[in-house]
């Protein structure tokens, strides 16, 4: 079974992003890919803000992280960059931690004037824990994103569709990654 690991990077709840993550994850139980979620929420503060590397907390993430052939990371726009939280979460991983996988930023916010935070602000540091191989990034706006009572969520029909499409592109690196490996391991 493929792995994927979705990182929340919303100190929020409920959160569009978060809701994303979880459209992302069902689209892809489809396609036979397991996605588990870790939210920058559930892990603690205090570790976060002291910057524990060791922190008990952190090994379960460093486990899912480790294991994935993909990752999808989502973001808030906060202050026309990505969350502190989750830059709080990036700098306890390991150096490399990213290295070998197919990553794909998700990412939303109140305004389309910060469309690009992801490609100057997260994008630099994806690439510095070792991600090589990183997708177009998903940006919609809060009014594309509604989310339901039940933490559904219901996206406008274009956000949706590049959404599938970006999934689908994901799905086909994971598995031609995958098959990459084995050839190797093979030969
Ligand atoms: C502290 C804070 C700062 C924000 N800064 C920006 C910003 O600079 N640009 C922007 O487009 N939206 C900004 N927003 C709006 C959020 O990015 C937007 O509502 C996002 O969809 C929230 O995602 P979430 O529901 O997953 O937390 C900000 C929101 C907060 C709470």
């Amino acid at each position: 079974m493929t792995h994927i690991l979705a990182i929340a990077g919303s100190p929020s709840h409920p959160s569009r992003t978060y809701a994303l993550l979880e459209y992302a994850a069902k689209f892809l139980s489809q396609q036979g890919l397991q996605t588990d979620i870790i939210s920058v929420r559930d892990l603690p503060a205090e570790d976060l803000v002291f910057g524990r590397y060791d922190s008990p907390a952190l090994e379960q993430p460093k486990a899912l992280l480790a294991k994935a052939s993909g990752v999808i990371i989502s973001t808030p726009i906060y202050k026309a960059a990505y969350t502190g939280v989750l830059k709080a979460f990036l700098d306890l991983l390991p150096q490399k931690a990213l290295t070998g996988k197919v990553i794909l930023p998700l990412a939303t916010g109140g305004t389309i004037a910060h469309l690009l935070s992801v490609e100057y602000a997260l994008k630099p540091v994806l690439a510095e824990l070792g991600g090589r191989h990183i997708l177009s990034t998903i940006y919609a706006v809060d009014k594309q994103i509604q989310v339901q009572a039940d933490g559904g969520v219901q996206l406008d029909e274009e956000i949706e569709q590049r959404l599938k499409d970006v999934l689908n592109e994901f799905v086909q690196a994971v598995n031609s990654q995958n098959v990459a490996k084995e050839f190797a391991h093979a030969s």
